[in-house]
């Protein structure tokens, strides 16, 4: 087993910069059915250049590299003790080399281990198998699609459907909602893996496992294939669409597995994963540890430039977009003149700022003058270069609803113009940015090495004590693009889409699966 950590960092390494080709194909499909020049259209435009960007670059898909878990089937006798060793060996390396974000964090302190090592932090999974080599399955699921997993207890009432009993159909009516609920906080278009029945744990377990399906094979079990295929067909019938922004494309894949459940209890779990679905498996000689397969890259490469080619053409027809550049400080007469639907391109000055620093700002002083400044919900993968200067390896945003409870505040309070995440805010910041004149712009989540490019030079960093994805830097960009979707004039596409959305759903009432 001399070359099993080796293995393991290479596993690793493809994981978070590769994706693969059974996602790759799903993407692809996506992006022919969505009307070109559309909002959606652009998006995975984007998408599918950041996934090529990853690949060349060897850099994370997304910043946000999640909480690494390790699936192993070991034949008797392979010691799992040292393989253990190995694997948090790797992981630490292939956070030195920022191939992960550092992302293990003391629950209670905030406190970053900084090398993703920590109480319960790889989870790492074995179970006994009779083969004769070790299979060994990676999935680095972000933190912004983990927050909308979701499990229903049946029976339950549920907006938009009514009533879900215990049976197929109510399991049905559960995963629809699941997908409305996700909205496009996820980053949609998602997988998802669920588990029905179980207990709490191990149906969630079971959701999980069904990530670790490839996106194209067919379920064996008669009712769980009709019920996969009803919901794939149906769900992308919501309209949200590729980050929320409505479109064709809502859901990739859909796996769903059964247990056995006790009388009393009767759950359904969803496991919602982003577009970044980065998944990998290997199989590894048992003696030397060396990888003799991979698993999930089976067929040909996929060529996503000639769809690029396609949209781009169709994208010059439809040239009705406002483009609008932006240059910190902002005034609020600019502001002002934004609406929902201007792509904006930002040139200059922007602060990254996310859960630590939103809470640290509401009773402190801001490191840095923030008026007319704009604050970036981003925690990037950073790196330092030969001179010991930092420099950006992945930088998308981060689910912005988090900062709902101080966003608003702290706008007003900074003289804060302009915030960039994704997935939206609610009402209260909607509310502040029509008193205070502030705009909401979302970029493209998971698309880390499309903005890391447009990341010029790091001018400065604060409040590192927080870690590196938590900290503030202050950084220089140039055409750094995204869409208003929440205006200064009370008008949010969040809002619309959801209650679009949440009628669609409604349709999905009746009975089907008697
Ligand atoms: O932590 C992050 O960088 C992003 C997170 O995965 C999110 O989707 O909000
Ligand atoms: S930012 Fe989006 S793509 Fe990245 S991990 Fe979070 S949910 Fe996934």
């Amino acid at each position: 087993m001399e070359k099993f950590q080796e293995s393991m960092y290479k596993l690793i390494v493809e994981t978070s910069t590769n994706l693969p080709k059974d996602v790759r194909r799903a993407i692809a499909a996506a992006k022919i059915r969505e009307n070109a020049g559309t909002r959606a259209a652009m998006s995975l435009e984007t998408i599918t250049k950041n996934i090529k960007m990853a690949d060349e670059n060897v850099s994370p898909i997304c910043q946000d590299t999640g909480l690494p878990t390790f699936k192993i089937k070991v034949p008797v006798n392979v010691n799992q003790i040292e393989m253990k060793k190995a694997i948090k060996k790797a992981v630490a390396e292939a956070t030195s080399d920022a191939k992960l974000r550092p992302n293990s964090v003391d629950s209670i302190t905030g406190d970053n281990s900084g090398d993703n090592l920590g109480e319960g932090t790889p989870v790492i999974k074995f179970e006994q198998w009779e083969e004769d080599y070790i299979d060994v399955r990676l999935i680095l699921k972000g933190g912004g699609c983990e927050n909308k997993n979701i499990q229903y207890s049946l029976p339950a009432e549920l907006e938009g459907l009514g009533r879900a009993g215990r049976d197929l159909d109510g399991i049905r009516k559960c995963i629809m909602h699941s997908v409305y609920q996700a909205q496009g906080q996820g980053c949609s278009a998602g997988f998802i893996g669920v588990g029905i029945g179980g207990d709490r744990t191990s149906g969630y377990e079971l959701a999980k496992e069904m990530l670790f399906r490839s996106a194209e094979d067919v379920n064996p079990n008669e009712n769980l294939r009709k019920l996969e295929e009803y919901v794939m067909e149906n769900a992308n019938k919501l309209g949200i669409g590729t980050m929320g922004f409505g479109g064709e494309t809502t859901l990739l894949g859909c796996k769903v597995g059964v247990i056995n459940r006790i009388p009393a209890s009767f759950f359904v779990s969803v496991a919602y994963n982003c577009w970044a679905y980065r998944r990998l498996g290997v199989k590894v000689d048992p003696v030397s540890g060396e990888i003799q397969e991979w698993l999930y890259q089976e067929g040909e490469e996929v060529d996503f430039d000639k769809m690029k080619e396609e949209a781009a053409a169709a994208l010059e027809e439809k040239a009705e977009v406002r483009q609008v550049t932006l240059e910190a400080p902002i005034t609020e007469e600019q502001i002002r003149e934004l609406r929902v639907g201007d792509v904006v391109t930002i040139n200059g000055m922007m602060h990254t700022g996310r859960d630590a620093i939103h809470k640290y700002l509401t009773d402190h002083d801001a490191p840095v003058d923030l008026n007319g400044q704009i604050i970036y919900h981003c925690g990037p993968v950073m790196a330092k270069d030969e001179e010991g200067n930092w420099v950006v390896k992945a930088a998308g945003p981060t689910t912005s609803i988090r900062e709902e409870p101080y966003q608003g505040d702290i706008m007003k309070k900074f003289g804060i113009r302009a915030v960039i995440g994704k997935g939206g805010m609610g009402k209260k910041t909607l509310q502040a940015l029509g008193d205070h004149g502030g705009v909401y712009l979302n970029a493209i989540g998971g698309a880390a090495q499309y903005y890391a490019e447009c990341m010029q030079k790091v001018e400065g960093v604060d409040l590192m004590e927080f870690g590196i994805p938590e900290a503030m830097w202050h950084i220089n960009v140039k055409g750094f693009t995204a869409v208003v979707t929440m205006d200064s004039h009370g008008n949010s596409l969040h809002q619309d889409v959801e209650s679009s959305s949440l009628e669609k759903l409604s349709q999905f009432k009746e009975p089907v699966f008697k």
